[in-house]
């Protein structure tokens, strides 16, 4: 009898597309409604399938990184298209849903995020060996969407135009002071300081981004340009012509919205222009996938635009422009994904089996979220002051708009 009710919640949660499950008693059933490439997953352990009906996503995500659950030809892709299909549409049955109730309070303590907390968030993370970062990152280190504004561009070419995008939307003039929060390792800030003239500071709460970031300014002979501290970014202080902040909002959870912003208010001067890039939920608000939170990235959580604009509302910020890139992220993970899966065995010469398919899990998990779930990138351009950038995008484009008046020439 519980085998029938674990079987008719697994015919509920994987109603599309056609997964066949072999159980560890060697039984093999067949899921959804048979559209799509079959995707073959084995359970090695007795409690899976009622794990998976409770939790779906913790429960596949630990089951993969064990090895308690395995795909046919390691498909991942395959598994987790279908998977994250499925528990978008089916992952809230009705017995899951009184623990809705106690969500916006789970949620608020999840991100509740002071700075003590804060700080070991971003060690769990970013302070992972660097020469991991090296396997799949581009040159620069650039931990956040790249920009394909042509298709087929390298990552290196894509990132370097994320970063002259938004340097262009900051309109940075030479000697400007500029703060950088949630600086990585310092990319974003070097670049600004070489090629715009910008005095930069960049804050991270990594060792490890703050160490590397001071040695390559060094290197480059910009020491005197750029600065990078070990610092939360509510600890700072003076004001700043230009504040960006690339994908560092998502670590800051919703019960802090209202401080980050303010704080961003505070900092800036009244002229100044700042450019926040984060990911975004094309949806209302949600909750964080728990395996994310557990195993990747804890304390984090993707806003929705309504969540972000409230707090934005609330500094009297004009929202002088804002951009919303869909597609990017997918592209940038899936180079990502495939550098790391080029250099599987220096990862594997570096961290054990189980963290390297974590590392390929949250990769691809990601990827597909961008692809199938209705993740974007959200550019929020903000000022205090209504005329600080011009009337109309032109300024952005103004290489695209003389090639235009060339070729009609
Ligand atoms: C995804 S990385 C992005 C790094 C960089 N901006 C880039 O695009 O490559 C997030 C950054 O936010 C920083 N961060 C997170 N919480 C922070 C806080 N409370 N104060 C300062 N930096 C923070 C992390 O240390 C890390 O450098």
């Amino acid at each position: 009898m519980w085998t029938t009710v674990l079987d008719r919640l697994l015919l509920h949660l994987f109603s599309s597309g056609d997964l066949k499950i072999t159980f560890p008693d060697g039984v093999t059933r067949h899921y959804g409604d048979g559209s799509g490439q079959t995707v073959a997953v084995t359970l090695h352990d007795d409690s899976l399938p009622r794990k998976i009906v409770i939790s779906p996503d913790m429960a596949v995500g630990e089951a993969y990184m064990d090895g308690r659950l395995t795909i046919e030809d390691d498909d991942l892709y395959g598994f987790l298209g279908l998977a994250i299909r499925n528990i978008a549409q089916n992952g809230q049955p009705w017995f899951r849903r009184p623990l809705e109730l106690g969500r916006h309070v789970m949620r608020s303590v999840a991100q509740f995020n002071p700075m003590g907390r804060a700080q070991a968030n971003v060690a769990h993370h970013y302070d992972l060996s660097g020469a991991l970062y090296d396997l799949f990152l581009d040159a620069d280190r650039q931990y956040s969407c790249a920009y394909f504004r042509e298709p087929n561009m390298t990552l290196e070419a894509a990132q370097d135009a994320k970063k002259r995008h938004i340097a262009d939307k900051l309109l940075i003039e030479p000697g400007m002071r500029v703060l950088d929060i949630g600086c990585g390792w310092g990319g974003m800030g070097l670049t600004l300081a070489r090629d715009y003239g910008a005095e930069v500071l960049g804050v991270t709460l990594s060792r490890e981004q703050h160490a590397m970031a001071n040695a390559r300014a060094e290197q480059a002979g910009l020491a005197g340009k750029a600065r990078f501290e070990l610092m939360d970014y509510r600890k700072l202080e003076g004001t700043f012509d230009r504040i960006v902040s690339v994908g560092m909002f998502e670590h800051v959870g919703v019960p802090h919205y209202d401080e980050y912003f303010r704080t961003v208010k505070q900092r800036l001067a009244p002229e100044g222009i700042a450019l926040i890039h984060t990911i975004g939920r094309a949806d209302p608000p949600g909750v964080t996938s728990p395996w994310i939170a557990k195993y990747i990235f804890p304390g984090g959580y993707v806003p929705s635009m309504s969540e972000a604009l409230k707090s934005i509302e609330k500094q009297h910020f004009i929202a002088t422009d804002i951009e919303i890139w869909r597609l990017h992220y997918a592209e940038t993970l899936r180079h990502w994904h495939d550098r790391f899966m080029a250099n599987i065995d220096k990862a594997r010469a570096l961290y054990d089996e189980r963290f390297c398919r974590m590392w390929r899990y949250y990769l691809i998990a990601c990827e597909l979220t961008f692809r199938l779930n209705r993740q974007v990138v959200f550019q929020f351009q903000l000022s205090p002051k209504q005329d600080a950038v011009p009337l109309t995008r032109d300024y952005l484009y103004r290489d695209d708009v003389r090639a235009m008046q060339h070729a009609a020439e």
